[in-house]
């Protein structure tokens, strides 16, 4: 194809590189528009958006990404609106079970019922992402309405609509839950995910590190850092991850391609066993979910992306361990955000790269190679190469396909297209580091630092930003080259600094953002492990916990983390990572007044913190019959004695649970169900461990309602066992 220019005509075809004849392509439009906008209004109200771009639908035949005879199958399915998908959370019994549970029940209703929408077409069941591992991932296409006018598909949106909000599944696009598996993550590794927010793809490394949250009682032992640029995302991200319940997430507040080096005291580089390069793009593959996309695309986008992408991948490059894996992935479908990224970085990186073959993995994924040769244009239009003289705008060099690219193996690259699977689209390349690599010890100047940090205190407080920047500076010329040891512990293990709290009066090293101090006054830890009966050689809480607030003696929450986690903050002595959120909230303090009893501890398990907690706990466990059990859930609250005056309280209903926990002074407890129990209905102790508060005149739960409701669905099918004390009724009424 020669140079053109694209014609900005709407509908029309500039450059050579549109179809032939627009009047083909205006019937196309029409026929597939008429079907859009019943979808489109059923999926959200983009019916109004036109769903064609005439640069866009040229610029991509000149790609050739998609081949000539599908072409108008990829376009007809870019115009359609995307399926939703869901994947269920977790990998054990309890992602298996709701699967079954789904599949033999509202699904197999669904099936049987063979469906039709008032033109007499066949509504199809959901089903699961052929390349997704044991059917744990599904996809329906159903319009709003046909979710309206069937109460069966009602019932699968409720369910898909509160098992999300529960957290026992995750509403994610079928695409966007590839990268992970790539990763490879295994629960010794480092992790890094350099663009996380909001945290789709962290939930899924998270999951992947700790094999199955729910049933495992051994903790990782690696970390998971997840990074985004943008604070307000990185808080988005804490809380996305949240249910994960993880101590090994490290959620840190940088550009990743300035991404800072950490060393340990010898020097050496703390580097990672796997990276994810999720970047920034244009996002031009989801249009089908995002049609907007169609009214404001064109190739400047992708040009002006580019550069950012080399870097923070060269970046993530630096950073993986020799024999690590790193994925780079974007939503995107242009070849200057993918090929010449990856072409660009197998270069700079002189063979310490390889970009790997990874056909035998996910085997059913349907994909489309990586290409070799592709068109570079921007707002003058289409250059052949680089070095032709022409006036050109913001393009550089690595966007261009050269020889040395030809002979690059990129068709190892992964392009997902959208009518191959009904997915959206995306783009990923897997590389494996070979060679060690020079890592820049400098990428993270002092100057990048400040500038960073202005940029930070701008979005704090933009009235002070003046006299702010100063103090900033200042700090930062003093603390961010600092070559100081870490602290060593009896064991010659690194131990946790006082990261943040020197700063202006007293307050975070990183304005805007909390102090990181170590919770190791003894009167705070030696309470927890004495109360709950927790051995510190089984869970070293006096050196992995941390709070946020300035008062360590009595802090509010106690977040702890694994060793290898507070390793890597313990070697960041020049305090370089700007960490929002840390660990795992394990602890709150909850103080008990008027009590002058010795064993009572004022800081309270969390219901977040027990799945890793609990198998560390050897006191204060209460093990109370299922109706009891049951009853608390619904409850939230049983009394110990039946009171003439709140007639309608539950009260306990077994003389045994009642006088344990009468036994018990007041402060926090957890209630599991007799072993019998468990055992006849397969669960772990773990699995049904919930927080609760022995208070004076009853047992309260001490966990959200939310979370309450996925308990309660957990034994909603439990049968009362036989061997249950059959004396007082469950709940005593006037
Ligand atoms: C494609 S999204 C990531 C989606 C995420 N991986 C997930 O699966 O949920 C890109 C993210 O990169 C962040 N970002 C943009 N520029 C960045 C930069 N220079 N460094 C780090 N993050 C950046 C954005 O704030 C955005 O959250």
């Amino acid at each position: 194809m020669g140079r053109g220019r694209f014609n900005k005509r709407r509908g029309g075809r500039g450059g050579g590189g549109g179809r032939d004849g627009g009047g083909a392509f205006a019937r196309d439009f029409k026929r597939q528009k008429r079907g859009d906008d019943r979808n489109a209004s059923d999926h959200g109200g983009h019916a109004d958006i036109v769903r064609e771009n005439a640069q866009f639908e040229a610029y991509y035949k000149a790609q050739k990404i998609v081949p000539e005879q599908e072409w108008e199958e990829f376009l007809t399915s870019l115009r359609t609106p995307l399926p939703m998908t869901f994947r269920i959370n977790g990998s054990g019994k309890f992602a298996t079970d709701l699967r079954d549970n789904l599949e033999g029940t509202l699904f197999a209703e669904l099936l049987e019922t063979k469906l039709v929408d008032e033109e007499n077409h066949e509504i199809p069941p959901p089903k699961p992402l052929a390349w997704y591992p044991e059917r744990l991932a599904w996809q329906c296409s159903y319009t709003r309405t046909q979710l309206r006018s069937k109460p069966i598909l009602q019932g699968i949106f409720d369910f898909i609509k509160t098992a999300n909000e529960i957290g026992s599944i995750s509403r994610q696009e079928a695409v966007s839950m590839i990268p992970p598996f790539f990763l490879d993550v295994q629960p010794h590794h480092r992790v890094l995910d350099m663009c996380a927010s909001p945290g789709s793809k962290t939930f899924q490394i998270l999951e992947r590190m700790h094999g199955d949250f729910e049933g495992n009682a051994k903790l990782p032992t690696g970390f998971v850092v997840a990074n985004d640029v943008d604070l307000k995302r990185c808080n988005l991200l804490t809380h996305q991850t949240k249910r994960a319940n993880s101590p090994t997430l490290l959620v840190t507040n940088h550009e990743a391609q300035n991404y800072p080096v950490i060393k340990g005291p010898k020097g050496e580089v703390f580097d990672f066993d796997a990276i994810l390069c999720d970047v920034p793009c244009t996002g031009d593959a989801t249009m089908r979910k995002s049609p907007d996309i169609w009214t404001r695309w064109t190739p400047g986008n992708g040009n002006g992306l580019h550069s950012l992408q080399l870097k923070i991948a060269m970046r993530g490059a630096q950073l993986v361990k020799v024999g690590g894996r790193l994925v780079y992935s974007t939503c995107s479908l242009n070849p200057i955000e993918n090929e010449a990224v990856v072409a660009a970085l197998l270069k700079e990186c002189k063979g310490a790269l390889e970009l790997l073959d990874v056909s035998k993995e996910l085997p059913d994924l349907k994909r489309s190679p990586g290409i070799h040769d592709w068109q570079v244009w921007d707002k003058f239009g289409y250059h052949p190469s680089f070095d032709g003289g022409e006036e050109m705008y913001k393009l550089s060099r690595t966007m261009f396909s050269d020889e040395e690219t030809k002979k690059l193996p990129l068709e190892r690259c992964l392009r997902l297209l959208p009518h191959h699977q009904d997915t959206g689209g995306f783009f990923v390349a897997v590389f494996q580091k070979v060679e060690a690599m020079e890592v820049p010890a400098d990428a993270y100047t002092k100057k990048q630092a400040m500038k960073e940090r202005i940029r930070l205190t701008l979005s704090v407080n933009a009235q002070d930003e003046i006299k702010m920047s100063h103090e900033v500076y200042q700090l930062v010329s003093k603390g961010a080259s600092d070559v100081v040891p870490p602290i060593e512990g009896e064991n010659g293990e690194y131990l946790l600094p006082h990261r943040g709290a020197k700063g202006p009066n007293g307050g975070s090293r990183w304005l805007g953002i909390d102090p990181v101090l170590p919770v190791n006054d003894p009167k705070v830890i030696n309470s927890i492990y004495d109360v709950y009966g927790i051995r510190s050689e089984d869970i070293a809480l006096h050196k992995n916990c941390v709070t946020r607030t300035l008062d360590t003696s009595r802090p509010k929450r106690v977040y702890t983390m694994t060793d290898s986690l507070r390793e890597y903050l313990a070697c960041d002595v020049g305090e370089s990572l700007r960490v929002t959120c840390c660990g795992l909230k394990a602890f709150e303090r909850q103080e008990i007044k008027e009590d002058d009893e010795d064993d009572v501890c004022d800081y309270r398990l969390t219901q977040d913190g027990l799945p890793m907690m609990f198998p560390f706990v050897t006191k204060r466990i209460i093990r109370p019959t299922f109706t009891d059990y049951k009853m608390l859930l619904e409850r939230r609250t049983l009394a110990f004695e039946y009171s003439a005056d709140a007639p309608q309280r539950a009260v306990v209903s077994d003389p045994e649970t009642k006088k344990a926990l009468l036994d018990l002074t007041l402060g926090c407890c957890v209630l599991v169900p007799k072993d019998e129990d468990l055992a006849a209905h397969n669960f772990t102790m773990q699995d049904l461990a919930i927080a609760c508060w022995r208070g004076r005149t009853s047992t309260n739960l001490l966990v959200s309602k939310a979370e309450t409701i996925h308990f309660i669905d957990k034994v909603r099918a439990v049968p009362v066992l036989a061997t249950e004390s059959k004396g007082e009724a469950p709940m005593e009424t006037a």
